[in-house]
């Protein structure tokens, strides 16, 4: 039989905490139709313009802030998840990692598979809730490297696990064990979401929805109440709201002084998550009069991010690998 190949696809991040890294970076990242949905005429000047021109400076300082030894926090965690994966599966299963954005690319990585012998491929981008920004062009970039071979390799596709059992009881077993680690009881527990236009909402992108269902079930399994916002606005459009910042901000007035974040749609910490909320987040709320803020990590490569990928892996290999 066919070797199998598992590549974990997460968003992509600069090589360096530098503007002209960050430039690159962004310059892919904001040039891809389906993160960005106005005409290509109209986008690219205000990209290769003001957006270009100013943001990478900025974003390298922030970037700076969170930058680990290994490299970019998101590379870091997505690189040690697949490695541990790789130990996990043993050698009947190739373990690699790509970013859509970046490097490694996903067509470097899933070419190297295929090279290596794998004619089975489960392709996995790491986003619990899909969106097309997200899940959909990770695939679009692995379909685009196949598009240009004579002999392809099986494909699959993870499905988003945003409802599914492994994933809330991964969610609410991390969260559970963070929060007996801090030293002071939150009134609240805030799920901060990655934001997207309010318009692809409407024109049918069930990202939403399926935000709200992961926190509706973390909820129950905790037996507490999980609020949802959005993060990470981008843009003059509307966004999905309400939005994390204001939030924070308004919280104090509320009467919650303690609070603790959750970052669920985030498979690994990253920029948005350890500098925009647990930096600036926290700046936020303690600016408004709050007391104590903490942000709990991602799942990143924890003991409970393993057994939840384990068994969305096994489920979707089973066929493939006859154990
Ligand atoms: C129009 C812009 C953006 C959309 C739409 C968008 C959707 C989206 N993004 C993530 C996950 C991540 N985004 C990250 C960084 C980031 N996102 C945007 C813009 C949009 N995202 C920008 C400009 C940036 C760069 C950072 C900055 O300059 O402020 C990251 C972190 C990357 C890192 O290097 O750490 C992640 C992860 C999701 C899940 C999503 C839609 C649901
Ligand atoms: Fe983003
Ligand atoms: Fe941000």
């Amino acid at each position: 039989m066919d070797k199998i190949g598992l590549l974990l696809i997460n968003l992509g991040t600069p090589d360096a905490p530098d503007a002209a890294s960050v430039r690159r970076y962004l310059g892919e990242f904001l040039s891809d139709r389906r993160v960005v949905e106005i005409p290509k005429l109209l986008w690219q000047p205000i990209l290769r313009g003001p957006v270009l021109l100013t943001r990478p400076r900025k974003s390298a300082r922030a970037y700076q802030e969170v930058w680990m030894e290994g490299g970019a926090p998101l590379a870091v965690h997505t690189r040690d998840t697949a490695r541990q994966l790789q130990e996990l599966m043993g050698a009947d299963v190739t373990v690699d990692w790509a970013m859509r954005y970046g490097n490694p690319s996903v067509a470097t990585r899933l070419k190297a598979m295929i090279d290596a012998g794998c004619g089975r491929i489960l392709l996995a981008p790491l986003y619990p809730q899909y969106c097309a920004a997200t899940t959909a062009t990770a695939l679009d970039a692995a379909y685009a490297t196949l598009a240009g071979l004579r002999s392809q390799p099986a494909i699959r596709t993870l499905p988003p696990y945003y409802a599914d059992p492994s994933y809330i009881e991964a969610l609410r077993a991390s969260a559970e064990r963070q929060l007996a680690q801090l030293d002071f009881v939150p009134d609240l527990l805030l799920a901060s979401f990655h934001g997207m236009p309010m318009r692809t909402r409407q024109l049918g992108d069930p990202y939403h929805g399926q935000c709200l269902a992961t926190a509706g079930l973390l909820a129950q399994a905790m037996g507490r109440e999980v609020r949802v916002t959005f993060q990470s606005r981008f843009g003059p459009a509307k966004w999905l709201g309400p939005a994390t910042d204001d939030v924070l901000r308004s919280l104090p007035g509320e009467g919650v002084r303690n609070v603790a974040v959750l970052t669920p749609g985030f498979s690994a910490d990253c920029l948005e998550t350890l500098e925009e909320i647990a930096m600036r987040g926290k700046e936020d709320f303690l600016s408004s009069g709050g007391s104590q803020f903490a942000h709990l990590s991602c799942l990143n490569a924890s003991p409970e991010a393993m057994v939840l990928y384990r068994h969305l892996i096994d489920r979707e290999l089973a066929g493939w690998l006859e154990r």
